[in-house]
C-alpha cells in the first residue's frame, strides 16, 4: 500500500466499488474489469484503476480484479473487517429510518445503541435497540467501544451533542442536522444533507443544466 495521504475523494469513492462488488460476489461473478465498473458505476475506468493502485496491485491484464479479493482488500482498507459500533443521537422521524436502515450491517458497520432525551422515547425499541437516556451516552460508548456517532437531533441541539459524544471519545460523527459543527481536529465530521441536495436540484429544472458544469 501506497503511503501518500488518500485524498477524500477516493475515500468517499471506495464504498460505492464495495456496494457494486457485493452485488457481484452475491451472484457469483468471479472477476471485473475496471472497463465494467466504469460502465456500471459512472466513472472513469482509468479512475478506478489509479484509485484501486492506491493500496497494491489488484488487478490481472485481460482478465480484471478478482471479486473477492477485491472485496477484502476495500474492506481492510475501509477498517470494515472489523465490526464497527455506531450510536445514534436524536430517535425522531429521521434517527428512526436511519435506525431501521440495515442495509449497511454486512459491512460491519451496526447501530448498536440510540439515544434521546426525550421521556415519552425512553425504553421504546427501535429495530430491537432500545433508546437509551443521552445521560448514559459516555458510559454507553465507553462500554460498548463505539467509535463513530450519529446526529439526528434539532439543529439546535446538535453542538451539544456533538460535544457529549466527543467527550465520550468517538472518533467521527456523521451529522444530520443543518449544523456546522465545531469538534476537536482529531475527530472526524462528515455532513449529510439530504436538503441542500435537493433544494439544488431545482437548479437543473426547466432544462436550465449547462456548458458550466465543472463537476
Ligand atoms: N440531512 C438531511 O438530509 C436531513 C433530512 C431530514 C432532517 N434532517 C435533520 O435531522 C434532524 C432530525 O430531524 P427529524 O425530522 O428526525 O426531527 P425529530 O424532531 O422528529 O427528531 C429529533 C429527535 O431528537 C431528540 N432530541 C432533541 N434534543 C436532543 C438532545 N439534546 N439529545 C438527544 N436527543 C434529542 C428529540 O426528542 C427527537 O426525538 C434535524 O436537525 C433535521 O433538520 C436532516
Amino acid at each position: 500500500m501506497k503511503s501518500e495521504k488518500i485524498s477524500d475523494a477516493v475515500v468517499r469513492r471506495l464504498p460505492v466499488y464495495l456496494r457494486f462488488l457485493n452485488q457481484l460476489s452475491q451472484r457469483e461473478v468471479p472477476t471485473v474489469s475496471s472497463q465494467e465498473l466504469g460502465q456500471k458505476l459512472a466513472l472513469n475506468p482509468a479512475q478506478i484503476r489509479k484509485d484501486l493502485a492506491y493500496f497494491g496491485d489488484f488487478g490481472r491484464k485481460g482478465i480484471g480484479y478478482d471479486v473477492s479479493y477485491l472485496i477484502e482488500k476495500i474492506r481492510q482498507i475501509l477498517n470494515l473487517d472489523q465490526q464497527i459500533n455506531v450510536a445514534l443521537v436524536g430517535a425522531g422521524n429521521l434517527g428512526q429510518a436511519l435506525s431501521n436502515y440495515n442495509a449497511y450491517l454486512k459491512d460491519n458497520m451496526k447501530i448498536v445503541s440510540i439515544f434521546d432525551a426525550f421521556p415519552s422515547k425512553i425504553g421504546s425499541k427501535i429495530n430491537n435497540i432500545t433508546v437509551q437516556p443521552i445521560e448514559e451516552l459516555v458510559e454507553s460508548v465507553k462500554q460498548n467501544n463505539i467509535r463513530i456517532g450519529i446526529i439526528t437531533v434539532p439543529d439546535t441541539e446538535a453542538q451539544r451533542v456533538a460535544d457529549v459524544l466527543v467527550a465520550a471519545g468517538v472518533e467521527a460523527i456523521l451529522n444530520f442536522a443543518p449544523t456546522i459543527l465545531k469538534v476537536p481536529p482529531e475527530v472526524r465530521i462528515h455532513a449529510a444533507d439530504f436538503t441542500t441536495d435537493l433544494l439544488s436540484l431545482a437548479y437543473y429544472l426547466n432544462g436550465k443544466e449547462t456548458e458550466l458544469d465543472e463537476s
